[in-house]
């Protein structure tokens, strides 16, 4: 294999916005950034395992051993699925991140991603972005974070209903997708993976209106996604379900509109599904969403839980300083810390020669 160096891009995303649980992200201007360097290896010569390296979010916890990072044993997972059963000889990665662990801005959904991109390239395969969809879903089993960051913007999708295999196929346990390799897992790790079924995510994009602007107030603790479905019941009433439907069909539209409607938009952006369930692991979110309001904030648009949160998103098209300010006053009082960033809506990732 020749020697080639190649950079991977791969944005923040903030999922739901309000009430589109499990079916809307924005792709936000934070980034993941990869820069991959493969080596030709001369015939004969000993195969060297792959090295990582990383800085910027998540540094201090992050492993760097190739077969428990959650990017590159994605990666590997997308090359098993076609034959190729180890990482290429004397690869190395060097990874930038910018987007801060388990508060809600996506940071798995971007590794994932990132991981499925990496397998693509070092398997030469030129899989389109609807079959590396397949691929992250197996992962990362909410189609929301992962479709926004693969194809950017503000973006809607389905998981389509399969038939009873392809239900199976796709259901397989997480362990089974990226399973613990040995500490001595090398060149010639195989198992039969389980292979994605064809076309599980389904996604279109909406307009957005260039004028809005997402604030970001990000607290300082950590919220596993995981923990933060947890909480959430099973079933749902039929008001509640009707409530976020309503809301969800007006905001999709009501974000692309210039100028945008401040009152259409805050109203629009309420939530009963998710939200409400979340509050007892956020101290101060129902605080913070229901006293920034665009009659207390000139400029704000509406203001959501981010993902599964910590981060509150507020989009709003001017007036960013004072909503970060009040909301760190109202988060101080329960004893919480925030940092804030004012955001972009972006394009989705990248892929460049270097
Ligand atoms: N760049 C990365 N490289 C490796 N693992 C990552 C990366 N980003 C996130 N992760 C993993 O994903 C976890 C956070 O995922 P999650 O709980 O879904 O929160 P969120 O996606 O909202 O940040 C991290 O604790 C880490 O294990
Ligand atoms: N729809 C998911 C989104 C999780 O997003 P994350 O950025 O918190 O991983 C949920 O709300 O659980």
């Amino acid at each position: 294999m020749s020697a080639r160096t190649f950079t991977l891009r791969v944005p923040a995303t903030s999922a739901n916005i309000g009430p589109g649980f499990d079916v809307v992200g924005l792709s936000l201007s934070l980034y993941l950034t990869l820069v991959v360097s493969e080596s030709s290896r001369s015939p004969g010569a000993s195969y060297v395992p792959p090295k990582l390296r990383y800085t910027g979010e998540g540094a201090a916890e992050v492993p760097l051993d190739a077969y428990k990072n959650l990017t590159t044993r994605v990666a590997l997972y997308l090359l098993r699925c076609h034959d190729i059963r180890s990482f290429p000889s004397g690869l190395t990665i060097d990874v930038h991140n910018e987007i801060p662990f388990g508060r809600g801005l996506g940071s798995s959904g971007a590794a994932v991603i990132a991981g499925v991109l990496l397998g693509n390239e070092l398997g030469r395969l030129n899989l389109p972005h609807e079959r590396l969809l397949d691929f992250a879903l197996m992962v990362e089993r909410h189609p929301d974070n992962v479709t926004a960051a693969l194809v950017g913007g503000f973006v809607g999708s389905y998981l389509r209903e399969l038939d009873s295999a392809a239900t199976e196929a796709a259901s397989v346990p997480l362990s089974e997708v990226l399973p613990e390799y040995p500490p001595d897992a090398g060149e010639d790790w195989g198992l039969n993976p389980p292979v994605p079924p064809l076309g599980i995510g389904h996604f279109v994009r909406f307009a957005w209106s260039e004028s809005i602007k997402a604030v970001a107030i990000i607290p300082r603790f950590e919220l596993s996604t995981a923990t933060a479905r947890e909480v959430l019941p099973t079933h749902y009433s039929r008001k509640d379900l009707v409530f976020n439907l309503q809301r969800l069909a007006v905001l999709t539209t009501a974000l692309g509109q210039s100028p945008p409607d401040p009152e259409l938009i805050y109203e629009a952006m309420k939530d009963r599904i998710h939200q409400p369930y979340r509050k007892a692991l956020i101290p101060g979110l129902p605080e913070v969403t229901s006293s920034i309001t665009p009659t207390t904030h000139p400029g704000l648009l509406g203001i959501c839980l981010s993902g599964a949160g910590p981060t509150i998103l507020a989009l709003a098209t001017h007036g960013f300083d004072a909503i970060a300010d009040d909301a760190r006053a109202i988060f101080k009082e329960k004893g919480v810390e925030i940092d804030w960033k004012l955001l972009t809506v972006v394009g989705g990732c990248s892929v460049e020669s270097t």
